[in-house]
């Protein structure tokens, strides 16, 4: 080993011990607050949304912001873990895009508990078998997850934050390369985000039997028990199952974005930069929706969403999913909210939490 080498790796031995020791004091400080905590409830989101915010405008390079962002996270979620372990539902099995989105937001150090449906996510939230639920809201190609949009309108948990996934899809097999697959198992939605690529990248594609999945997760594990199948799924799920990459990124558009939300009981404190969403209906005459939202327009409340859904309660009748900027205890957000609700025929505020 070089001198200089051996200089370096002395100084960076150094430099973990004094991590070590300052994670270790970091560790002890969320301990005692814990202890404080007396309502039980340990997970603060806009808490955690300011220090990552924080850390990454103070971040002196040269580790990128994306990174830092990451450690701070994994840091908070062992701090949190000290003070009360915690439980993350989401739409399992392991491996599928809703796991992924869990673990970007609470990290490593929580336990998960994977559902077979997004009702069987919300049913365990509610029924206190998990502290939290993570599922999808809309995904940039495919539009709204109706299913979640439902379950918000009947439930009465609370939007507690919402997580933003880059969806990027692999193509993977028990053996890597293209010519040998003559079958594909996939969930009908990564098949539609990935139509386009396998329709130029695979020349046998009229003789491929494409097999609908229940979930990405579920097709790689079909591909793993079948050497001539390939499976659309996560770049996790392809570890999960011991599989090898065939192709990556092989969604057609590069910016396909799922964004899931964090369902809870507990109300978001302000953390400086928020969004509030509503559940809205009206009567159904013409300019209602118009007349419904100029409270908003007249206290300069931005609307970043609007989403109709029908009701259930009659034939074309609607509800409509709105988010705002702001909080609800923001003054003006505070204001407008008073003026919908006299309008309104139904008013159901979900949740203030941290933008992302
Ligand atoms: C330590 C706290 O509890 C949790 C852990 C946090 C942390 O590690 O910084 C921040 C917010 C909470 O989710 C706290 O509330 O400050």
């Amino acid at each position: 080993m070089s001198e200089e080498l051996k200089q370096l790796r002395n100084q960076i031995d150094t430099i973990d011990e004094e991590l070590l020791l300052l994670i270790s004091k970091r560790a002890g400080l969320a301990q005692q607050i814990g202890k404080i905590k007396k309502s039980g409830i340990i997970y603060r989101p806009e808490r955690e949304a300011q220090i990552l915010t924080r850390m990454q405008e103070q971040n002196p390079g040269p580790i990128s912001s994306k990174h830092i962002k990451q450690l701070f996270i994994e840091i908070m979620s062992v701090c949190r873990a000290l003070e009360r372990p915690m439980s993350v539902a989401y739409l399992g099995p392991s491996g599928t895009f809703s796991e992924d989105a869990a673990l970007k937001r609470f990290g490593n150090a929580i336990s998960t508990l994977a559902c077979d449906s997004i009702d069987e996510v919300f049913r365990a939230v509610e029924s206190d078998s998990a502290n939290y639920g993570v599922v999808p809201v809309e995904n940039s190609t495919e539009g709204a997850v109706g299913r979640t949009m439902d379950l918000l309108l009947q439930t009465s948990l609370i939007i507690c934050g919402e997580i933003q996934l880059a969806i990027h899809q692999f193509l993977m097999a028990q053996q890597s390369g293209l010519s040998h697959i003559k079958k594909i198992y996939t969930h009908p939605q990564s098949f539609a985000q990935c139509h386009q690529w396998l329709k130029v990248n695979l020349p046998q594609i009229s003789d491929i039997a494409f097999v609908t999945t229940a979930s990405n997760a579920e097709a790689a594990r079909q591909a793993a028990a079948d050497a001539h199948a390939a499976a659309i799924a996560s770049k996790r799920a392809a570890e999960l199952f011991g599989l090898s990459i065939c192709a990556e990124n092989i969604e057609d558009d590069p910016k396909n974005t799922t964004r899931f939300l964090v369902i809870g009981k507990q109300l978001v404190d302000a953390s400086g930069k928020d969004k509030t969403s509503l559940i809205l209906s009206t009567s159904n005459h013409s300019g209602a929706i118009y007349k419904l939202l100029e409270p908003l327009a007249r206290y300069g409340v931005s609307m970043s969403r609007l989403e109709s859904r029908p009701s259930r309660a009659g034939l074309w009748q609607y509800v409509f999913f709105v988010d705002i900027e702001g909080h609800q205890q923001d003054q003006k957000v505070a204001a407008a909210l008073v003026e919908l609700r006299d309008k309104a025929a139904f008013l159901k505020i979900l949740g203030s939490y941290p933008v992302t």
